[in-house]
This record gives structure tokens, C-alpha cells and sequence, in this order.
């Protein structure tokens, strides 16, 4: 079954499960955030920590963690460090990142883990290889913020994903026409219709691509971001009305 499973929810049935960022810079921010979206429907928490200033302060980055844990306790939450290269906001050295997700992936104060698919097979296995041996999750990622690949490789790089051993296989590309925004559609069905043993997410980004945030079931994928405060990535709804969106698309198969 192309499903995860993660504090009761299905993630690849029914509508795409709505990911909200957090991006405060300091505890007081985040807490604040987090505070908020005790009031607002969505699915899964993505902590942006590349935004958080003490990111380099392991310690105060699971004091945190644990902090946001208390005040969603029923949220998946998602940690996701995005490198400056992928569209993040701090440039840091890859020995850093990788040690910042090996910790977080023994930590057992994360559900998910996003791993940028593309910094080095065998850092990205060994970083599965602790999450999957501490029941956590890997969301592998890759981003164009420049232009949309051709369907092919957009699909060979969902695949290389998989078959690292990704449980949900993520790309998110910037269309300069609509023609692009038709080749991620494309590419999200073949992949999902065809290769794809897990459910996989993606989006065509800004303006041009939102139609791709609202449309994953139809085309084949599981999650969408969502704004609450503050968006993480051009082209985000916000979430109350992503929500409307995808009810009103798909509330039978919720
Ligand atoms: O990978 C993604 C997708 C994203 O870039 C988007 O386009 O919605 C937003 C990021 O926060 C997230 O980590």
C-alpha cells in the first residue's frame, strides 16, 4: 500500500494532508506559532529550523522541539533544516547538516525528517538508516527555485529518492510557463501511477504552479504547504482556505 502512517494519520489517501511551516527565528517566535495553530485545521508541522538563529546549539534545538511537541501533541511534526542551496536562509556546512539530522534522527522529538536527496548517497542512507532504527520518517527533498526539469528527470529524481529508502519521496520546481506547471502534473502521475511505491509529494511553485497545491489527489500528490502566519515557499495558500479548496475538491475522500 502506497501509504504512511503517523499518529493516526494516512498520508496518500483521500485529499493531499496539509503541511503548515513554522518559521520564527527564536523560542519566543516559535512558541507563538505554534500557539496559534492550535486554532487551525491542517495535518503535519514543518519546523523550518534553518530560520531558528541557535540552530548551531543542539541542545536548545530539542529544548524546542519539545517545546512545540507539547503544544501539538497530535501534529506529526516534520524537522526540516533547507540548505541555502535548495531556497533555505542560512548558508552552513554540510558536516553541520548532516550532524544537526543524525542528532535529530536518535532524538526521538521528531516524527519526520526531511533530507535534501542530493548532498551525498551515503550520508543521505546513513541518516535514513538512524531515523528508520528510531521509528522516524524520511521526506527526501529537491528543489529547483530557477525552472522545472523535463518530466524525465523530475521522475528519475523521485525515483533515486525511493530507492534510497526515502518513505515519501518530495520535489518542488519553478514553472516560467504553464507548459512547466503541465510537466509536474505529468511528471507526479507517471511516477505515482507507475514507479512509485510510496506516496510522494509535489509542487509546482508561485503563482503559475498553485494550481498544483490544490489538485494532489487528482494528480497523485500526498501533502501540500499550507501558510499560517508566515509562508516557507512562493505560491503557498493560506492554510484556512487550502483547507476550503480541498474539502470542497475532495471532502468525500477525506
Ligand atoms: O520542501 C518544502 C516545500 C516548500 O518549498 C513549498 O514549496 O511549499 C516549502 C518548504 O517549507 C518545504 O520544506
Amino acid at each position: 500500500m502506497k501509504t504512511v502512517t503517523i499518529k493516526q494519520l494516512e498520508i496518500g489517501v483521500g485529499a493531499p494532508k496539509i503541511i503548515v511551516p513554522i518559521v520564527g527565528k527564536n523560542e519566543a517566535e516559535l512558541i507563538d506559532e505554534a500557539l496559534f495553530l492550535q486554532k487551525i485545521d491542517f495535518d503535519v508541522l514543518e519546523w523550518r529550523v534553518d530560520h531558528f538563529t541557535q540552530v548551531d546549539n543542539i541542545l536548545a534545538v530539542k529544548q524546542v522541539a519539545k517545546k512545540i511537541t507539547d503544544l501539538l501533541p497530535n501534529k506529526p511534526l516534520l524537522f526540516t533544516f533547507r540548505t541555502a542551496n535548495e531556497g533555505g536562509v542560512k548558508p552552513w556546512p554540510l558536516s553541520s547538516y548532516i550532524q544537526l539530522n543524525k542528532d535529530m534522527a536518535c532524538s526521538g522529538l521528531v516524527d519526520l525528517i526531511d533530507v535534501e536527496a542530493f548532498i551525498g548517497d551515503d550520508y543521505v542512507e546513513d541518516i535514513i538508516d538512524i531515523a528508520h532504527n528510531n521509528q522516524i520518517f524520511i521526506v527526501a527533498s529537491n528543489h529547483d527555485f530557477e525552472k522545472t526539469p523535463p518530466k524525465s528527470e523530475i521522475i528519475n529524481r523521485l525515483k533515486k529518492m525511493q530507492d534510497l529508502g526515502a518513505d515519501i519521496p518530495k520535489i518542488a520546481v519553478m514553472p516560467q510557463t504553464t507548459d512547466d506547471v503541465l510537466t509536474l502534473l505529468a511528471a507526479t502521475t507517471e511516477m505515482n501511477e507507475k514507479y512509485a511505491i510510496k506516496p510522494i509529494v509535489t509542487m509546482s511553485m508561485a503563482g503559475l504552479g498553485v494550481i498544483s497545491r490544490i489538485a494532489g489527489t487528482t494528480f497523485g500528490s500526498a501533502m501540500t504547504f499550507g501558510a499560517a502566519k508566515n509562508a516557507s515557499a512562493p505560491g503557498q495558500l493560506d492554510v484556512n482556505q487550502l483547507r476550503y479548496i480541498l474539502d470542497a475538491l475532495y471532502l468525500n475522500h477525506r
